[in-house]
């Protein structure tokens, strides 16, 4: 810190005023002061990201077990909060954690929990037994809420996606007083750059509150590379995105709204926190998340640090009615409906069209 500090006064001294407010400062500031959570973070989400690849590659199709609300879990979402979850708590055993997944459906099938086991240490430098394995899918049970500082976890958004072959992400986010500070998000299948779907895929996307967003590809050589949302000024220069499933948002509403706005071209289907990546990286111009059913809550976990991604890449969010997400509202964002990501320069005028579709549903 005191060398961040005395380089950013020296640098102070020679910059015109106007570059005084430049992002590098605030940079290199935040991101020091996440610096230790940032590395872990990035470290567990990328040997659960290998986890996920193996089983889809391996055992995907004898391996999907049902939960109670009907749900698919997989040995994946299982193996993957428990390396998440026992690393985090390796380096940060103070640190509470709300994560997806719970040990009870795991506990009556021995022969689940064996692979669940055999995975989990495929991927770390460390060989847990089965208790260790469930005990660390277990310190995900915390409840959230708004003081202190708790990270959150999906160990697979978008398992259906995942299950599809198609887009899944491992998804964790540091969230301190209600504040989302750190969004780290492992997207294996996503391509790095969209407009070449056949070219190289796996995406770790990292954004630091007050330190902008960066994407690096998997590859062991590849550095940060700062994003940014698309520039677009006109909705018709763009296009939103998505979910794949119509039971988890409204794409009726949602093609309402682009015809509303003035977009012609379709929209993106994609699973899982994929969705605030492309916006966050300029693909697209918005995600809609309109909800379909009353009574849900969305989860935290889907969407804390996807949101700061949008916003560190200079992009805005809400929720459907217009009011900011509450983080702190415990594992839910009970306080919100649905969710709106954009550019930021269309906010305004989708949140316009968004209030006249649903406004008065929801
Ligand atoms: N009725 C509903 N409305 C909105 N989201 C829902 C939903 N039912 C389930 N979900 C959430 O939708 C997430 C996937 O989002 P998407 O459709 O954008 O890929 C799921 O995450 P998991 O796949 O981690 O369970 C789940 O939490
Ligand atoms: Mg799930
Ligand atoms: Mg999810
Ligand atoms: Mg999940």
């Amino acid at each position: 810190m005191v060398q961040v500090a005395f380089a950013r006064r020296g640098a102070l001294a020679f910059v015109p005023t106007r570059r005084i407010l430049t992002r590098p400062f605030t940079m290199s500031l935040s991101t020091a002061a996440y610096a230790r959570e940032r590395e872990v973070a990035t470290e567990a989400v990328l040997r659960a990201s290998k986890l996920c690849t193996r089983v889809f590659q391996n055992l995907v199709s004898a391996s999907t077990i049902e939960k109670k609300d009907k749900s698919p879990v997989t040995i994946a979402d299982y193996g993957a909060q428990a390396v998440v979850n026992s690393i985090l708590h390796e380096a940060f055993p103070n640190d509470p954690i709300v994560g997806e997944e719970d040990s009870v459906e795991l506990r009556g099938n021995a022969a689940t929990l064996d692979k669940v086991v055999e995975l989990a240490n495929s991927v770390l430098d460390k060989s847990l037994s089965s208790s260790a394995v469930l005990e660390a899918i277990d310190l995900g049970t915390y409840a959230g809420g708004k003081k202190g500082r708790f990270w959150t976890l999906d160990p697979i958004d978008g398992t259906k996606g995942f299950l599809r072959g198609e887009q899944f992400a491992v998804c964790l986010a540091l969230i301190v007083d209600g504040t989302v500070q750190l969004g780290v998000m492992g997207c294996p299948n996503l391509p790095v750059e969209l407009s070449k779907p056949n070219g190289e895929r796996g995406c770790l996307l990292t954004a630091v509150r007050g330190g902008g967003a960066y994407q690096r590809s998997f590859a062991s050589s590849s550095t940060d590379k700062r994003i940014h949302v698309n520039p677009a000024t006109s909705p018709s220069e763009t296009q939103f995105c998505e979910s794949v499933e119509a039971g988890h948002s409204s794409q009726s509403d949602a093609a309402a709204i682009a015809a509303h706005v003035g977009i012609t071209r379709p929209s993106v289907r994609m699973d899982s926190q994929c969705k605030y990546a492309v916006v966050a990286r300029g693909d697209a111009g918005a995600y809609l998340r309109l909800p379909v059913s009353a009574t849900y809550e969305e989860k935290i976990w889907d969407h804390a640090g996807g949101v700061l991604l949008i916003r560190e890449a200079g992009g805005s969010v809400c929720d459907a009615r217009g009011r900011e997400l509450d983080f702190s509202q415990g594992r839910t964002l009970k306080a919100n409906k649905g969710v709106v990501a954009t550019n930021g320069v269309l906010h305004e005028q989708i949140m316009r069209a968004v209030e006249s579709v649903v406004g008065a549903k929801i």
